[in-house]
């Protein structure tokens, strides 16, 4: 569940070590048997690893010599000479030339040629143990053949740690990383893998624990689960009432639709009530779950509100929104979602206005484009260092959205959503979103909660659209209508 960077992984290596007396090579020879065993699970006859000069290539000799001793064919193909290794490394190479490891130096096509030759006999592995942590620019000659070549094989490949290419605490790769059907993370998964796009070239991440004593704490990123959530949402016992559960203002301007997407989503989550009001809602058709109030100014409709959604189909009506929540403020209204149009008005092309109180902003990448004056390919490349800029300067909780949501508090912690997937690339779906996170704000979770609950729910009430409904067919309001499942999914996970 914890998502470490680079730098955090080398200072647990090193308490390690110093502190707790564990020889790095014995932590390796852990890491060598774990990776070993990830490659046998794919029943190869033969494997191939190819190895660096770092500890990732140390932890690549290690496990060459287990998969020796595992009966299978093993050859490495080092992008060093193993003379010139140093420390650590040149002693798990001398470890595994003492146990026979058969070894050759790489040129181009070797690995082609290896892989090729072994699979005559079978099924061929190919072990990654270029690059770990200790990537630090983007691959260039030998590197980036040997990434290609292996890219261009058909085999099952295990990365060690991070997959050649891929940044470990980022995730960005620049031009060319090696695509991985398994990495094998030691002692926590690398944040680089769970977001994009490192998380696409990762394949299955599983987690070694290879002897590493880590201090964990609110500093380190982690995967949203339910368990943080426990006991502060999805209990009801008998003497709640409507009050006990909030009520959240969803500002209404000229697009319909979203504001009744966010309304619906908002009461599925629980929300005690839900309030439409501004200039659209007397017009609007609205469910009998909702309740319209007629005053045209949103702040005097939503007075006495716990939260408010702002943004889903605001259109024009947008611009308001500075002065919106200032007012909200006068009258002690300081949560809320801010989504769509309204982000705008909390920042662009570089420029923010903070805003004050327990607020999430959703942007989508093309919105936080624009919030930040970047281009939305620098935003999807960089997709921790965008969440975080905005949470920085805007003061409020940011939820990058897209395939492994983003949530950066103001002051530097981060989650990663793992649920969600293709079902909710759809219009709509981010009114959903900001009308479950509202939800949770008026029911009291503070922003970063609302924010990574809102986004966990969200995204498996989209994949149990797209299972009932095909992905194709999945639409925003069959993701509202599947919310009440993803609670039960919640709540199972917390028993
Ligand atoms: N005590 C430790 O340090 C442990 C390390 N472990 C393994 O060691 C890895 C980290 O080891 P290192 O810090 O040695 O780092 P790496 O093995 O990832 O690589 C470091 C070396 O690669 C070079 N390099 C960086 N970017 C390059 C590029 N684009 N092209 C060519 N060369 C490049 C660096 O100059 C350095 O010499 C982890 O990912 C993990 O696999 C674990 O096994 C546990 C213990
Ligand atoms: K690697």
């Amino acid at each position: 569940m914890y998502l470490v960077t680079s730098e955090q992984m080398r200072s647990f290596d090193h308490d390690t070590i110093e502190t707790y007396q564990v020889p790095a090579i014995v932590l390796m020879d852990h890491a060598g048997r774990a990776v070993a065993d990830a490659v046998l699970s794919h029943l190869p006859k033969a494997a191939v690893v190819v190895c660096g000069k770092g500890n990732n290539g140390a932890d690549g000799w290690l496990c060459a010599r287990w998969l020796k001793r595992a009966g299978i064919a093993v050859s490495v193909v080092t992008l060093v000479d193993p003379a010139t290794l140093q420390a650590d490394a040149r002693l798990a190479h001398s470890i595994a030339d003492a146990a026979g490891v058969r070894w050759q130096l790489y040129e181009p096509g070797v690995v082609r040629e290896t892989v090729a030759l072994a699979q005559a006999t079978g099924k061929v592995a190919i072990v990654d143990a270029i690059l770990g942590t200790g990537v630090s620019r983007p691959l260039t000659g030998e590197f980036a053949l040997v990434v290609d070549e292996i890219n261009q094989v058909q085999a099952a490949v295990v990365a060690i740690d991070v997959p050649t290419g891929v940044n470990a605490s980022t995730g960005e790769v620049h031009g060319r990383a090696v695509q991985a059907t398994t990495t094998v993370a030691m002692a926590a998964e690398k944040l680089g893998t769970a977001v994009t796009p490192g998380a696409l070239y990762a394949g299955q991440v599983r987690v070694a624990d290879i002897g590493i004593e880590m201090r964990l704490d609110d500093a380190i990123a982690m995967y949203t689960h339910p368990a943080l959530f426990r006991g502060q949402y999805g209990d009801r016992d008998e003497l709640t009432h409507k009050g006990s559960f909030g009520r959240v203002g969803i500002a209404v301007g000229t697009m319909i639709g979203a504001a009744r997407l966010a309304a619906l989503a908002a009461a599925k989550a629980g929300v005690g009530m839900v309030v439409v009001g501004g200039e659209g809602a007397k017009g609007g058709e609205w469910a009998p779950d909702i309740v319209v109030r007629s005053q045209t100014d949103v702040p005097a409709a939503f007075a006495d509100c716990q939260a408010v959604v702002i943004g889903p189909g605001l259109g024009d009506r947008a611009h308001r929104a500075q002065a919106w929540l200032r007012q909200l403020a006068d009258c002690g209204v300081r949560r809320g979602a801010i989504d769509a149009d309204a982000l705008a008005f909390v920042a662009q092309d570089g420029r923010f206005t903070p805003v004050a109180g327990e607020y999430v902003l959703t942007p989508h990448p093309k919105e936080a484009a624009r919030m930040l004056g970047w281009d939305v390919s620098a935003v999807q490349a960089r997709r921790i260092e965008a969440a975080r800029e905005i949470a920085m300067r805007s003061g409020a909780v940011a939820l990058l959205k897209g395939y492994r949501t983003i949530i950066a508090t103001p002051d530097g912690r981060l989650r990663v959503n793992p649920t969600g997937d293709a079902s909710l690339a759809v219009a709509g779906t981010g009114d959903v979103l900001a009308g479950v996170v509202g939800s949770l704000l008026a029911q009291g979770l503070d922003a970063f909660a609302a924010a990574s609950l809102g986004a966990w729910l969200h995204g498996r009430a989209g994949e149990l659209a797209g299972q009932a409904l095909t992905r194709v067919s999945a639409t925003a309001s069959d993701v509202v209508h599947e919310l009440p499942n993803a609670l039960k999914a919640y709540l199972q996970s917390l028993r």
